[in-house]
C-alpha cells in the first residue's frame, strides 16, 4: 500500500530581488484534500506556487517544505515533478516548434523514467480520452504548445497535462481565470475526476464560482505573505459576498499589500 501523499509547508519565507513576499507561511495538504487559497492581489499566492515548484527567481530565506517527508526545497524542478508535485500555471508559456503531444509525451516519460516509457499507442489512447473529457478538439494535440491558444484553451491544456501526469499534489493557479461558464464546468469536471485519496489539491482562486464546482475541504485567506485565516467553504462564500475588509478589521491589518509589512 502506498502512503497518502503529504505536503508540509512550515514557516516558509521567500523573496524576489530583495523584496520579501512570503513571510512565514504554514500549510499542510494531504491526499484526498482540496485546499483553496484566496486573497487580495499581490499578496504572494503565485509566489507561493512558483516557490514550491522551484522557480529560480524566488529565493527561499527560511522555513521548510516536505513532500512525503522529503525535503522539497533541496530538489531540482524535475525532481519535484517526479516526487509528485504539479503546477498548473496562471500564465502558461508558449513553446513554438514543440507540438503539444510531443511535449506531453516527453513530460510523461521524464516522470516515468528511463526504461519505463509509455508506448506511443497507449499515450495516444490516454491523450484522446482526456481530451474528450475536456472537450478539446483533436487539433490541439499537434498544434505547438500553447501557441496561439486562447486564454481558456491554455487553461484546459494545463488540466490536460495534469490528467496525463497524474501527480499527487496539484497546485492550480487561477485555473478559472479566462474561462467561459461552460469551460469552467468542463475544467472543474476534469479536476473532480482526478480527486482521490491519493491526490491533494491546492487551488488558488479569486472567485467562489470555481469552488461551487470543485468543493474545497479547506479555504485559506492569504494576506501579507502568510495565511491569516482558514475555514471551510463558508469562508469563500463570505469573501465573495463581503470582500476582505472584515478580515483586515478583525486582524487589525491596515494595508493588505505585501509592501506594507516589510
Ligand atoms: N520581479 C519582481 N520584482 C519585484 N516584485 C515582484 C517581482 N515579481 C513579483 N513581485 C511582487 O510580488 C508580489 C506578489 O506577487 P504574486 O504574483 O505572488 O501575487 P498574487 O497574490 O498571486 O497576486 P494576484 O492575485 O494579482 O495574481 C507582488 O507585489 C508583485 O509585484
Amino acid at each position: 500500500m502506498t502512503a497518502v501523499p503529504h505536503l508540509q509547508i512550515k514557516n516558509l519565507r521567500a523573496k524576489i530581488e530583495d523584496k520579501e513576499i512570503l513571510k512565514g507561511l504554514n500549510l499542510e495538504i494531504k491526499g484526498g484534500e482540496v485546499h483553496a487559497i484566496m486573497g487580495p492581489n499581490g499578496t504572494g499566492k503565485s509566489t507561493l506556487a512558483s516557490t514550491l515548484m522551484g522557480h529560480p527567481k524566488y529565493e527561499v530565506t527560511d522555513g521548510e517544505v516536505l513532500i512525503n517527508d522529503e525535503d522539497l526545497l533541496e530538489m531540482a524542478v524535475d525532481e519535484r515533478a517526479r516526487a509528485g508535485l504539479f503546477l498548473a500555471m496562471q500564465y502558461p508559456s508558449e513553446i513554438s516548434g514543440v507540438t503539444n503531444s510531443d511535449f506531453l509525451r516527453s513530460a510523461i516519460n521524464a516522470r516515468r523514467g528511463e526504461g519505463n516509457e509509455i508506448s506511443l499507442m497507449k499515450f495516444i489512447r490516454e491523450m484522446d480520452k482526456k481530451m474528450n473529457t475536456l472537450e478539446m478538439d483533436e487539433s490541439f494535440s499537434h498544434r505547438y504548445l500553447n501557441e496561439g491558444f486562447s486564454g481558456g484553451e491554455k487553461k484546459r491544456n494545463e488540466i490536460l497535462q495534469m490528467m496525463l501526469l497524474e501527480p499527487s499534489i496539484c497546485i492550480l493557479d487561477e485555473i478559472d481565470s479566462g474561462l467561459d461558464i461552460d469551460a469552467l464546468k468542463i475544467v472543474a469536471a476534469g479536476v473532480n475526476e482526478m480527486r482521490s485519496a491519493d491526490r491533494g489539491f491546492l487551488i488558488i482562486t479569486h472567485y467562489q464560482r470555481l469552488l461551487n464546482y470543485v468543493k474545497p475541504d479547506f479555504v485559506h485567506v492569504m494576506m501579507q505573505g502568510r495565511i491569516v485565516k482558514s475555514g471551510g467553504p463558508e469562508l469563500a462564500e463570505r469573501l465573495e459576498a463581503e470582500g476582505y475588509d472584515w478580515i483586515k478589521e478583525e486582524l487589525g491589518i491596515e494595508d493588505e499589500t505585501v509592501n506594507a509589512n516589510v
